[in-house]
Formats: structure tokens, sequence, C-alpha cells
């Protein structure tokens, strides 16, 4: 293919420029070229002038050594790692000139793409922390020169590889976008969020003043490092934060999103997908989410997820965030999302720990900082706790809107026409997803604030109510409660969530926090009154007790995991409840049957003071 190239160059008198040179053949090829006064410029990557086809055998090169580490994958790149006369044959084309530069086109991938077998294996080696790194190995054999300047044969001067390196570190990510976005490392605090350092007297090392970060490439750079005489000093570094818990326990992670301290109480969630919604779900207002599933941002932040219109967690912890996310409707990473919203984020630690601490502990007050750990604990204990707050105000609707795949204020003062059904939605912390469930249920959506007095909302003539979920406890929204005594048994109610804790409390029954509460996707639920066991996606840290319920309302729905109510209904007046999310976002869709059931009651109610 080089030949070819040159032989076509020569004859058209263009210029021809050789990308990843590998090969001894090819490397001969274009300094025969150039002696020819052929137009021919080549590049080869830092791998390829020092590592060998060996280290596919694993061992770091030792071709002795197969075993566990044979086929190391991060050693799959295109081209291949080649013999050692191709690599030799590559340092001497550096050395003379007849390569004109080191490239790198970067290529981090996710740990997904590299942990497994050679075959499914994507190609590309990171190079963003190890070019340099690796570059140097020959330079300290001293093999190649990094700064010298010699004459070459035919007079130009030619320059020492360090300073012929090509290394393009954008987009670094964060809110370094542009190279102009980019600070010295003194600047980390003064809201740059990452920056790679290169350089041969970078005095920080790997292990220097700034914390070395791994980049997300499947663990390769420090694979290959491990062993190898080079003395990477090629740092990227990213600003270290703590997660400090009210146990005492800190947990040590890296900053992505905003650069802010945040706190909340921290929760877990099992979902494996769906953190967009999770992340706009109003109803963790005030709570820091730590997902489980431990690659979170794969695929990206599209608009059309959202369940509210900004993020709602206080905070977001995460083993690993994905920089590159993949997936045709994105329209940002997750950190620039988080940084878009102000929101902090910590990723990089143990997540599987601190679930297994939340199970054990129940869930606990935390603090995101860059604080040192003995001052974040000591700021932990004037962090308001969140049993205390009521969070409701801070997310309910200003206004009443109409919902039509989009947010209309107002509502429309003529009855809705013959057949539609009129609901109003208390937004204590509703999620869209209710409210395009019920749209597309052929019903006309208004939305209200949760402090509606139950005169107004009668007022409005509906049909049915749907009270909303909702952040915090529901024993401190006692004005909510005694509002709704008014509203039961005038309308017919459905209560999701928050709104099933309300309605219950509002009957009489009581409420109590659970250890931990139930958050993730996949929670079976049995139906008592179908038989029938769902999947659910839920979100709540209180649980209806089932114990003393007041005359008339009985458990219609059972968790199978802790045997907690998830499920209510009067025997007499029109009202059931729900206490998971029966709107899915994320999660399974089957329990969409639940808003049927709840017009199907609609509709056999007598209409409240109005004639449909
Ligand atoms: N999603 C919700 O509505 C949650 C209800 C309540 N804040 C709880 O945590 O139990």
């Amino acid at each position: 293919m080089v030949a070819r190239d040159i032989a076509l160059a020569e004859l058209t008198g263009g210029r021809l420029h050789v990308a990843h040179l590998s090969s001894a053949g090819s490397v001969s090829m274009v300094r025969q070229a150039k002696d020819r006064g052929i137009r021919v410029t080549a590049e080869v990557c830092p791998h390829h002038v020092w590592l060998t086809d060996e280290w596919a055998l694993g061992g770091k090169g030792d071709a002795n050594a197969t075993g566990a580490m044979a086929y190391d994958t991060t050693t799959k790149v295109y081209p291949p790692l080649r013999s050692h006369e191709d690599v030799a044959a590559c340092l001497a084309g550096l050395v003379d000139g007849t390569i004109d530069c080191v490239a790198t086109d970067h290529a981090p991938h996710e740990r997904a793409s590299k942990e497994c077998t050679y075959n499914d294996a994507a190609f590309g080696i990171s190079v963003l922390e190890t070019a340099l790194g690796t570059l140097m190995a020959p330079v300290h054999r001293g093999s190649i020169d990094f700064d010298h300047h010699d004459r070459a044969a035919d007079g130009g001067a030619r320059t020492g590889a360090g300073r012929r390196i090509c290394t393009v570190c954008f987009p670094v990510a964060g809110n370094a976008r542009r190279p102009g976005d980019l600070r010295p490392a003194g600047a980390l605090d003064g809201g740059c969020e990452r920056v790679c350092v290169h350089g041969p007297q970078h005095p920080a090392g790997r292990r220097g003043t700034a914390r070395a970060r791994r980049r997300d490439d499947g663990g390769g750079p420090d694979r290959i490092r491990g062993g190898n005489p080079v003395e990477p000093r090629s740092t990227c570094m990213t600003r270290p934060v703590h997660l400090a818990l009210e146990d005492g326990s800190v947990f040590t992670g890296e900053s992505f999103g905003a650069q802010r301290d945040g706190w909340g109480e921290v929760v877990f969630n099992t979902t494996m997908t769906g953190y967009q919604e999770v992340l706009t779900d109003p109803s963790y207002a005030g709570q820091m989410v730590a997902f489980t599933y431990p690659l979170v941002g794969n695929y990206g932040i599209n608009r059309r997820d959202f369940e509210s219109r900004r993020i709602q967690v206080s905070g977001l912890i995460v083993r690993q965030h994905c920089d590159l996310p993949s997936h045709a409707s994105s329209d940002m990473t997750l950190d620039a999302f988080l940084w878009e919203y102000n929101i902090p984020g910590i990723s990089g630690i143990d997540t599987r720990a601190l679930t297994r601490r939340l199970r054990t502990r129940g869930v606990m007050t935390g603090l995101i900082t860059a604080d040192e750990p003995d001052n974040a604990l000591r700021r932990l204990a004037e962090i308001p706790r969140y049993d205390d707050l009521d969070l409701v105000s801070t997310v309910t609707t200003p206004g009443v809107y109409s919902w039509d795949n989009g947010e209309h204020e107002g509502y429309p003062t003529t009855p809705p026409p013959a057949g539609v059904r009129r609901i109003l939605v208390t937004d204590a912390g509703v999620k869209y997803n209710i409210l395009r469930l019920l749209q597309s249920r052929g019903c006309e959506v208004i939305t209200v604030p949760a402090y509606t007095p139950a005169e107004d909302m009668l007022a409005m003539q509906p049909n049915g109510v749907l009270l909303s979920p909702g952040p915090g406890d529901p024993v401190l929204l006692g004005d909510i409660v005694s509002n709704l005594g008014k509203l039961i048994g005038q309308v017919p109610i459905m209560g999701i969530c928050l709104g099933h804790q309300l309605a219950a409390r509002a009957l009489g029954a009581e409420t109590y926090k659970l250890k931990f509460g139930h958050r993730g996707g996949n929670h079976p639920v049995k139906d008592l009154i179908s038989e029938q066991v769902h999947i659910t996606a839920q979100n709540h840290g209180y649980a209806v007790s089932a114990d003393n319920l007041p005359a008339g309302l009985e458990v219609s729905h059972i968790n199978l995991n802790d045997y907690t109510v998830e499920g209510l209904r009067h025997r007499d007046l029109p009202l059931f409840t729900i206490q998971y999310h029966s709107e899915a976002s994320p999660g399974p869709r089957d329990n969409e049957y639940l808003f049927d059931r709840f017009l199907a009651m609609v509709d056999d109610a007598k209409p409240a003071g109005r004639v449909v």
C-alpha cells in the first residue's frame, strides 16, 4: 500500500503522508522515496517504536511468560504491534528523520470494550497518558534523543523525537473543551477540571502532588506500564474529592460534573439503565444517588428522556462515568449535564462497598467535597437532615399547566370535549411520564401545585385526581394531608408513591421510614387483586404500615422482597394507591395497567358536579 501510494505521489507530483507507519518495509520505502525527492512525510505511533508483538503474549513483553496475561487486550492495536525488527526500523527511521513525527490519535476505551476476549476487544491503546511515557522509554535507554537538534544529510535541521510528538488532548471533557480552556495544574481549584501535563521535566510524576488519573481505557496504561523501564512523566490530573458519611466513613474518588460541594441523603439505586430519568426524578430532591451499576453515562444525555425540567438529585455517585457516550440522540455527556445544572459528581469509588454500608447502616447523610476528610466529617454534623426538610415546596410547579406533549401555562377554562376525561395531577414532584401516559389514554391532563386547596381543585371539575410522587417524609406534609381529607370521596383518586403515602395518612394510616428504601427497576410486587406478579420500578424511602389500617382501606399490592405494602385500595370510596412507580421511566412498563384501572374507576364514577 505504501509502495503504491509512493508511486502515485511520484507520478502525480502530489504530497503523501503515511500515517501510523509500523513495518520495517514501509520505513525503508519512505526512506528511499525521500532520498529520491518524492514529497512524502510519515508518522509513527509511540507504541510502534517500543512495544513488540510479544506484548500480546503477556508478561509485559516477556514471550516466555505466557499465562494469565497472554492476549492482553490492551495490546490489540491497528496496525498491530510488530516484530523487534519492525520496532528497530521505526526507531531508526525516527532518529534519521525518515519519520517526521510521532503522532497519536488517542483511543481511550470503556473497560467493557477491553475486558473481553482478544477477538472481541476494540482496537486501540490508550495513549492519552502513555504516549509520552512510551516514547520516553527509548529516550531513557539512549536510543533516541528528546531535545537534540542535529543536521540532517540534506542540510535541514532535525528535531529530537520529543519535540516532534504531536498530541492533541482534546476534548478532555468537563469544562475544558478547547486548547485555550486548559490551565496549568495550579488552576485546578479555579475551575479547570482535568489537565493533561506532558513533558519530560514534569515534576509530579505519576504519584506526584496531583493525583494521577487512570483513563477509562480498560486499565491499559497501568497494565502496560507495570514492570516497564519507562518512568512515565505524562500525567493526567483530576480533582480528588471525598464522600464523607454520617458513620465516619470517607470514600475518596474523582470529581466530575460541577466542582462544588454537594450534600444530601445518600441512597443507592440498582437500575442498570435509566440514569437520565433517575437524575431528573423530583422524588430524589435532597438526595445523592449512588448507582450500583458500575458504568453510568454510556448512552449520553438527551432531553426527551427527562422526567422533569432539571436535575433533581443533589449529587451523583458512580463507580465509573463514561466520557465518550455512544447514542444517536445524545446531546452531551453525563459530565457536561451535571456541569450544566451545577450538580457535583464523584466517580471512581467502590460503589459496592458503599452500597453494603448503606444496607447495613441504613441511608445516611453525606457530603461530597474536596475538603480534607476530617473537615468534611466535622461539617457533616451541621448539614440539615433529609427527614426534617419540606422538599415538596422546592419541586412543585408554581402555577397550573396543561400537558400536551409539553407544558402549557394555565388550563382551559372550558370543559373538555365530550368523552375526554379531565384529570388533575397534583404536583408534589410529578414525573412527566405520568402526564404522558394519561394523555396517551385520551385524557385532558392538568397539573396543579401540590398545595392547591381541595375546593379549587373541585371547582376545576375534574373526572379524576392523580396524586403525584414526590420527595421527603410524608409526615412533614400535614397541610397536604388535611387538604386531601376534603378531596377523598369527592372524586376518583389514584395516588402514586408520595401520593399513596399522603392519601393513606389522610385516611388515618401510618407511615414509617425504611432502612435503605427501594430504588431500582426490578422489585417484584404481587397484585393481590389479579394475583399477578409484576416487576416494578421503585424509588421510595418511606412506606405505609400494614398495621392498624383504617376501616375500608385494604392492601392491594405487596413487595415480594420484604412484604411491605406496595398498594392500597378503598372498599367503599373511589380510591386506590400505589407505592412504586407504575409510570416506570426508568424501568419495566408492565405496570401501566394501573392507569387503565384508574380510568376505569373514573368512568364508573359519577362525574363530580359536572355533566360530561
Ligand atoms: N417517589 C416518591 O414519591 C417517594 C415518596 C417518598 N418521598 C419516599 O421516599 O418514600
